[in-house]
């Protein structure tokens, strides 16, 4: 795995997005545009479904999750596509396994225990996850509490109130905080933009958080309404160009919330290419954040390698 410089963050700096338009109309075309006009077929699409697959962090976030679940989830992580299937793409020797598998924090220990000697890094949601709404000391506590269970990566969300009243020092206050609490630990800030209201909110969060030293930005959470959607993905890839180009340091992103399917896969994968390039298609700076996306994407590959679609129930649900 490439290793990326950390985020060091910048001192909160306004004059960086407080002017920033952001043209509705001309990001939904693009978007509209994007599962269309750039298809890629045959082997090509297996081996970006592959990518995809390194890509995902496989994720069980439900209330009735337990440590059976998790364990369950965790060996399909290290396994996430059938030997036949990998062996049948020539992967055998380096067969795929997922970015990481996301979780609870009361999970993270059966999620470590499961993964032990695979490499694969546990990310934990924590700060009130998904509402964000608890005191902030309880927050700290709790991402402090992921760490110590083992968590390398921890998938905080933000006060939208900061965002909805514009008050960037808050945010930008609570997200430092985080990192500081993080320690080594590498911080996920979840923007939740379908309670953003704005992409000009989205545009100017994204930066803050970023100044504030996240080493990624997440598009939702799952639970609100609206969760990943291109015309936001594409704001904040734009806001994450924008912090390289003043900064020099390349910050990761993660759509997640509703994404399913093998064609979702390759739209983000070709939005990734298309704005930032080849370097954003590693797992160090591009996730997936999905519950049931994988499912899909082994089907698609059996279909590539034998020419047949086998039912959805033949494959497991993650
Ligand atoms: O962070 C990941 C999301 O919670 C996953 O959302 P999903 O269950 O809609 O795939």
């Amino acid at each position: 795995m490439t290793t990326i410089d950390r985020n060091p963050g910048t001192v909160l700096t306004p004059e960086w997005f407080e002017c920033i338009q952001v043209n509705l109309s001309a990001a939904e075309r693009r978007a509209a545009t994007l599962g269309t006009r750039r298809t890629v077929k045959k082997e090509y699409q297996a081996a970006w479904l592959v990518k995809a697959v390194t890509c995902i962090d496989l994720t069980t976030l439900a209330g009735d999750d337990t440590p059976g679940r998790v364990h369950r989830l965790a060996m399909k992580a290290r396994r996430p596509i059938r030997d036949d299937i990998v062996a049948a793409l020539g992967l055998s020797d380096s067969p795929p396994t997922v970015g990481a598998v996301c979780v609870y924090p009361t999970m993270v220990a059966p999620a470590v225990k499961a993964l032990a000697g695979s490499g694969i890094p546990v990310a934990s949601v924590a700060t009130g996850f998904p509402a964000g709404l608890t005191p902030l000391p309880q927050r700290l506590a709790e991402i402090r509490y992921a760490v110590g269970e083992g968590a390398a990566e921890i998938d905080i969300v933000i006060s939208r109130a900061h965002v909805l009243t514009q008050n960037w020092q808050a945010l930008y206050d609570e997200v430092k905080s985080m990192r500081e609490a993080c320690g080594e630990a590498h911080l996920k800030a979840i923007l939740a933009t379908g309670d953003l209201k704005t992409l000009r909110n989205v545009y100017k969060a994204s930066m803050v958080a970023m100044q504030a030293g996240a080493d990624f930005i997440k598009t939702s959470t799952g639970k609100e309404d609206v969760n990943a959607t291109l015309p936001v993905g594409l704001t904040m890839l734009r806001a994450l160009r924008d912090y390289g180009e003043f900064t020099g340091h390349r910050i990761g992103f993660k759509p997640a919330g509703g994404l399913r399917t093998a064609k979702d896969a390759l739209t983000w994968l070709s939005l990734m290419k298309e704005e930032l390039g080849r370097p954003w298609l590693e797992p160090e700076l591009f996730r997936i954040g999905a519950s049931s996306m994988l499912g899909d994407i082994e089907r698609q590959l059996e279909h590539y390698v034998t020419g047949r679609y086998a039912s959805i129930s033949h494959h497991a649900m993650a």
